[in-house]
């Protein structure tokens, strides 16, 4: 592998019935960071049926290049079609680098592409940055978040990475930047086809993404009980916000953790968090202190959720919701 024959940074665009995700957005914009340092190109993939018409949005939010891979067997999501698509790209374009988001189809399809490319993968980085010589520097928590690892590929190429979405930034969308748009035929193997989609059944949970609320009302160990819970979701309802927690009531049982906040949970950055009872750990506010607007209460004046929190209140914090939801509801 010669590596001065691979160029540019590769960005998945991961896109469900046709809505392009957030994290693909996230990933063009720090793509686009990277590529400037560099002095390189941004080019975004993106793989599926009859979804040209987006391309141009990815060149406002910093592509280059839009590598249009339009195909039925691209339709839904299924393995093997995507990993063959996007390996034949990296055979004929020979790309430096390539995200994908580390979304429940990001990590399936992250790791099939890296084995059949032969090339190292990080998987749920939480931060990329450039290194001296160039070189992709991949960081994200090992050993059950307890440590940080910075994980480089040096012989190989394509740089891989699955990174977790709300980490990083999208750019605000220019809608004077210029790029390519280009048609990208692949030429698919069916005989590798092992898994026909039937059908697509969504679950309830499916329907959260606590990491697209604008408000997000989380509640810890402080709230209680399911009576405390269920004030909280009163005080959701009136804010039209979505409920989310810290890991201690997520192993209580009183939720699911689909809505846990932190490094074992989701990385939320809302315009508004409340943190009701949540004591401030390390743990916890990596994964909601980038949040546009924090209001912790505890009653505990000392309680390091302060140290982040814009707004604080000391006090008890089933009663503060008590009083919040009434006041609004007025
Ligand atoms: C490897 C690892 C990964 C982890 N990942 C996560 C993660 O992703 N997310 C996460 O949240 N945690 C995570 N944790 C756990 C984390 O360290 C904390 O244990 C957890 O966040 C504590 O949850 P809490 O704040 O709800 O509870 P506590 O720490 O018990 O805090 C409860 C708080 O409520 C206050 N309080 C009590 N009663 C009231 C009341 N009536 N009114 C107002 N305030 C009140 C108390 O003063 C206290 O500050 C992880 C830990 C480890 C080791």
């Amino acid at each position: 592998m010669n590596l001065e024959d691979y160029k540019g940074i590769y960005v998945f665009i991961e896109q469900r019935e046709g809505v392009i995700q957030n994290v693909a957005l996230e990933l063009l914009g720090q793509a686009r960071k990277l590529a400037d340092e560099l002095n390189d190109k941004v080019y975004a993939m993106l793989l599926g049926h009859n979804i040209a018409d987006q391309a141009q949005s990815l060149i406002a939010s910093g592509a280059d290049e839009v590598i249009v891979v339009d195909a039925p067997e691209l339709a839904e999501y299924t393995t093997e079609p995507y990993t063959q698509a996007i390996c034949q790209i990296i055979e004929d374009r020979k790309p430096e680098s390539m995200l994908i988001g580390a979304t429940t189809l990001g990590r399936d399809l992250g790791p099939r592409v890296s084995a059949r490319a032969a090339t190292g993968l990080t998987a749920d980085c939480t931060k990329i940055e450039i290194g001296k010589k160039g070189e992709l520097l991949m960081t994200r928590p090992a050993f059950g978040g307890n440590l940080m690892a910075t994980i480089a590929c040096k012989n190989h190429r394509p740089q891989m990475g699955t990174v977790r979405p709300g980490v990083l930034f999208a750019m605000d969308a220019d809608e004077n930047r210029t790029g390519e748009v280009v048609n990208y035929e692949v030429k698919f193997n069916t005989a590798k086809f092992k898994v026909k989609l039937l059908e697509t059944v969504k679950k309830d949970t499916d329907l959260i993404d606590i990491t697209e609320a604008r408000i997000l009302v989380s509640g810890g160990r402080g709230i209680g009980n399911e009576e405390g819970f269920k004030a909280m979701d009163g005080l959701a309802q009136t804010l039209e916000a979505e409920v989310s927690a810290s890991r201690a009531m997520v192993d209580a049982g009183y939720i699911g953790h689909e809505r846990q906040v932190g490094q074992t949970g989701k990385t939320v950055r809302p315009d508004l968090y409340f943190a009701f009872g949540i004591s401030g750990a390390i743990q916890h506010v990596a994964g909601m202190e980038e949040s546009d607007l924090i209001i912790a209460v505890n009653k505990d004046k000392d309680a390091p959720i302060f140290q982040v929190a814009d707004l604080g209140i000391v006090g008890d914090a089933k009663q503060i919701i008590k009083k919040l939801t009434e006041r609004l509801e007025k």
